[in-house]
This record gives C-alpha cells, sequence and structure tokens, in this order.
C-alpha cells in the first residue's frame, strides 16, 4: 500500500519505532478543559481483577504505558494493589486499579466496601488459554460482593489471550463462558446483574476496542459526543470518524455508524505514524517543541482512493476521519465544520472546570451533563 503523507508540526525525540514515547510531551497547557483538582483516591476507579497470570498488569501496561506486548513476558507478578492514575497523560480521568491475583475478600485488612464504592468499572480478566473453571468461580464470588456494595458498577469479562485460539475455538469458549457466568447468576438469583463480554488480546487491537467500550460507558457526555459526530460527517461527506484519547489510542467515542474493526486499526496505526514522525523530525533547532499540540494535523493519502485525516481537539484528543478522496476536494468545507464542531467539544466539556475533570469525576456520582441542540449548539439540560 502506496502512501502519501502530509503531516504538519513535528516534534520530540525518541527511539522505539511502533509505539508512543512513554515519556510523551503534550506540549502547552490547556488547563481550559483537562486540568483536575480532584486528589487522586477520589477519582473514580476502573478495577483489574482475575486469577494470576491471567494478563491484568499486561493489559494496564500495554494500554496505557506503551509497552510492547512481547515486553511483557518479564513482568512480575503484582503483590499488593497497584494504583495508576493516568489523568495527567490521557483524557481518561481515572485511576486504575490493579489487583494481586489472590484477592481474599475475608481478609480484614482489605476494605472492599470503599473499594467497590468508588468504582465505575470492574473489569474480570479470564485467561481463555487456561482451564478457566477456577476463574468462573472467582469471577462470581467477586461481582457478587461487588454488586452488593455497589449496584451501579459495570461488570466487564474480558476473555483474554485469545490469540492462541482459532476462530471457531473463540466463539465456543465465549459462548461457554457467557452460559456458564450467566447460570452462576441466576442460581444467586443475580438476574440484574449484567456481564458484557469481550474476546481480548495484547497482540492485537482488540483490547484497544474493548478498553474502549468500557470507558466510553463511563462518559456522561457520550451521547453528545456521539450527536456532534454525526453531524459533523453527515455534513462533510466523511464516512466514518473517531474521537481518539491521543496517549492511549481508545476511542471515547464515534459517530453512530458501525465501528468494523480494520477502521479502527487503520486509526490506530495512522497516530503511531504521525506522532512517530513528530518525535524524531518535529523538534525545533533548540530542542524544544512537542510532539502533539494545537498544530497537529495529518493527512495521508492511501492508494485505494481513501484519504485519511487527523487534526487535534484538545490536549488530549484527536479527531481522525476516513473519506473519499472526492470528499476530500471540498477540505475547505471540511475544515470549517472542523472548527466548529472543536469548538462544540471545548464547550462540552467547559462545564467540568471548576469542579473537576469532565471524564470520570462526573461518572460516579452527579453526572453534570450537556446536551446539544441539533445544529450542535450544546445547552444546559438542567
Ligand atoms: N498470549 C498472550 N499472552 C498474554 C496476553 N496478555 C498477557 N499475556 C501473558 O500472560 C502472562 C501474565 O501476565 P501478567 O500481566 O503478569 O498477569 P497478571 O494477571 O497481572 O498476573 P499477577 O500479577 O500474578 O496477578 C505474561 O507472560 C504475559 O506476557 C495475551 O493477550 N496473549
Amino acid at each position: 500500500m502506496s502512501i502519501q503523507y502530509e503531516v504538519e508540526q513535528l516534534a520530540d525525540s525518541y527511539g522505539v519505532s511502533d509505539s508512543f514515547p512513554k515519556d510523551f510531551d503534550y506540549g502547552e497547557e490547556e488547563p481550559d478543559i483537562e486540568d483536575s483538582s480532584a486528589p487522586s483516591d477520589s477519582k473514580p476507579r476502573i478495577l483489574l481483577m482475575g486469577l494470576r497470570r491471567s494478563g491484568k498488569s499486561s493489559i494496564q501496561k500495554v494500554v496505557f504505558h506503551k509497552m510492547s506486548p512481547n515486553e511483557t513476558l518479564f513482568l512480575e507478578s503484582t503483590n499488593k494493589i497497584y494504583k495508576d492514575d493516568i489523568s495527567s497523560s490521557s483524557f481518561v480521568n481515572f485511576q486504575i486499579w490493579d489487583f494481586p491475583g489472590q484477592v481474599d475478600f475475608l481478609d480484614p485488612t482489605f476494605d472492599y466496601e470503599m473499594i467497590f464504592r468508588g468504582t465505575g468499572a470492574l473489569i474480570f480478566v479470564i485467561d481463555a488459554q487456561d482451564d478457566y473453571m477456577e476463574a468462573l468461580g472467582r469471577l462470581h464470588l467477586t461481582v457478587s460482593r461487588a454488586y452488593r456494595v455497589n449496584p451501579e458498577i459495570n461488570f466487564e469479562v474480558f476473555i483474554h489471550k485469545v490469540d492462541g485460539l482459532s476462530d471457531d475455538h473463540k466463539i465456543e469458549t465465549q459462548r461457554d463462558i457467557h452460559q456458564r457466568a450467566n447460570d452462576d447468576l441466576a442460581d444467586a438469583s443475580l438476574e440484574k446483574l449484567h456481564l458484557s463480554f469481550y474476546l481480548t488480546s495484547i497482540y492485537d487491537h482488540s483490547i484497544f476496542e474493548a478498553f474502549s467500550k468500557v470507558v466510553q460507558k463511563l462518559i456522561p457526555q457520550l451521547p453528545t459526543l456521539e450527536n456532534l459526530l454525526n453531524i459533523f460527517i453527515s455534513n462533510s461527506g466523511i464516512e466514518k470518524a473517531f474521537l481518539f484519547d491521543v496517549v492511549s489510542k481508545i476511542y471515547i467515542a464515534t459517530d453512530s455508524s458501525p465501528v468494523d474493526m480494520q477502521s479502527y486499526e487503520l486509526c490506530c496505526d495512522m497516530i503511531d505514524v504521525v506522532i512517530d514522525v513528530s518525535c524524531i523530525y518535529g523538534l525545533r533547532e533548540d530542542g524544544s517543541g512537542s510532539a502533539y499540540d494545537k498544530e497537529s494535523m495529518a493527512i495521508i493519502k492511501l492508494n485505494n482512493t481513501t484519504v485519511l485525516y487527523l487534526k487535534e481537539v484538545t490536549k488530549f484528543l484527536a479527531l481522525v476521519c476516513i473519506l473519499r478522496e472526492e470528499s476530500f476536494e471540498r477540505k475547505g468545507l471540511i475544515d470549517y465544520n472542523f472548527h466548529c464542531f472543536r469548538k462544540a467539544i471545548h464547550e462540552v466539556f467547559e462545564v467540568g472546570v471548576s469542579a473537576q475533570r469532565p471524564l470520570g469525576s462526573q461518572a460516579v456520582g452527579s453526572p453534570r451533563n450537556k446536551a446539544v441542540a441539533l445544529n450542535g449548539t450544546p445547552r444546559n439540560t438542567v
């Protein structure tokens, strides 16, 4: 595939070729949207739980710390709860808590009530390459305890390490785990407890896709963002648009047309390309500058008449669009619509400034959402 680049705004030095720099510099502060005054322990949590060696730490490192999947082979076992506050580098304003495999609910020092009360999502990781019967027992114990403390938690089950399974085996494993887990809940009269299942692997984009869905459920502004994206693409002749958290490559929203994995992967790859080029060639002579800032934008024309278009939306967010070459002839219109879209996104989130950050800080507690009129103008619902 021949790719033609027009990459503007380049910067920062770094050596890893297929990943984001670990000490990534976002450049100028944009305090109007992303600053947080919330003390880290009051931030809502995403918990990563599951048996030992199921892959919890690997998921966290690959998604949020740009560790390459092969490096996870050398990760040591987690012995205590590892709290990772990723809000300084990401739009995702949560703490990720990675638990050691064996959490003992009977241990008096383990205050699970406190932990579950401030939790937005509980991700339970099951190793699909291993015998999963013990994991299912642990899943049931964990979610039923958590549900009794906080029924608002989103329960997410990652059927993980599916890279080692054939397609048929994947489907069969998912069906079996789904069936058994829900039977256990029905036996305990917990039918209202909803589990969502995802097939994941750190060796492809499935883990980013799954994490995107988990995070999206915690964004109170999601319907507004979707609405804005729908308006933007329909008025600009764009086929698909994703709003990405640049550092994690989680998409926090997309338009309402279905997501196909290929498009998502293409957009993820584009972010990698842009940041890589930017990091290598974008520094000013004196070494200043940043890899991603207000000026960041890129156009990649593929040889199949498809155009990929990336533009900065906020310090942490980028819009990545897929469109046909002929639609791109009206670039002026697209840019004007983007300008309106960007402004609306800033308005949607600026409501969180006085108190806390937008995502997460409002996910558990009192959501202060804005609705958007069909012309894309945000207005308060209350
Ligand atoms: N094939 C495959 N291996 C994986 C995947 N994710 C993690 N692993 C491997 O699984 C092993 C255990 O991963 P960890 O992330 O340490 O597991 P953990 O659940 O954090 O383990 P504890 O800290 O002991 O609870 C490592 O060797 C990883 O490389 C995956 O998607 N596919």
